[in-house]
């Protein structure tokens, strides 16, 4: 669903992405793991059109995507750190945001429901607290039924129970066929929902496995452990 192929990226002197070339398809929820500083939001922001590789190829469902946008209304992104207009209240980002998007006729307000977003429809986004901006945020990310979702930390900053409405809602859509990236740090989180894992270092894949290879080649049943051991390997003279 969509192929990236030799992307670079360079934010001056710094190479951020050096020749990442991977396939990710529907249905799948793929992880993109990696340290700090590793390239992973980059990546996201190269498919979502919101940063211009230097070279390379980004292509969904066989067309590049490269300075295009009508693609966008495919993908569904929840950022890092959500950020909308302080004055403007819950109801008015949702009502503008239904407003750009009237081509969608069906709109999913499950997470709304779920989030119990309307019992504070009149609240401004500024004077909310963080767990409560994201939510609305993964509301606004699902509720155009994109074929691709986007989630940059998803879970960051919400309440356990938040979390795992969060994480239900990735399943159910991974089941409709949508392919769904994650970038997360947490490894029991990524284990609950990931089928696949990429993992980049220093802006190069090194790895792009399925969960079950991963533990079967290191011989460790949990992913933390995995990853820790092919990290550790690495690192060995
Ligand atoms: N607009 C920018 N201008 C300059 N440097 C940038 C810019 N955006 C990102 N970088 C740099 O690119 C590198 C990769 O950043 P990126 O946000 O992709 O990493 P990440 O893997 O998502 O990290 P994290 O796990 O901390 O979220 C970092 O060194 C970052 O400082």
């Amino acid at each position: 669903m969509i192929t990236i192929e030799n992307l670079r990226k360079s934010y001056g002197k710094l190479q951020v992405l050096q020749d990442v070339s991977v396939t990710f398809a529907a249905g799948k929820v793929i992880s993109i793991i990696g340290p700090n500083g590793a390239g992973k939001t980059t990546v996201s922001k190269c498919i979502l059109g919101m940063v211009l590789p230097d070279s390379g190829d980004i292509k969904m469902n066989g067309k590049s995507v490269l300075k295009q946008h009508a693609y966008r209304r495919q993908i569904g992104y929840m950022s890092q750190i959500g950020r909308y207009p302080e004055n403007m209240t819950i109801r008015q980002v949702i009502e503008m945001m239904r407003d750009i998007r009237k081509d969608v006729k069906e709109v999913d307000e499950e997470l709304i429901g779920l989030y119990r977003l309307k019992e504070m429809y009149d609240k401004r986004m500024g004077a909310l607290s963080g767990g409560t901006k994201q939510k609305v945020s993964a509301a606004l990310a699902f509720m155009f039924n994109p074929q691709v979702l986007i989630l940059d930390e998803p879970t960051a900053g919400l309440d356990p129970i938040s979390a795992e409405i969060l994480k239900c809602k990735i399943l159910k859509e991974r089941k409709k066929g949508k392919l769904v990236l994650i970038t997360s740090h947490i490894m029991s989180e990524v284990e609950e929902v990931a089928d696949e894992v990429m993992c980049l270092v220093d802006g190069h894949v090194k790895f792009y496995e399925t969960i079950s290879s991963l533990k079967q080649q290191t011989n460790e049943e949990r992913l933390s452990k995995a990853i820790a051991k092919i990290m550790n390997e690495e690192v060995k003279p």
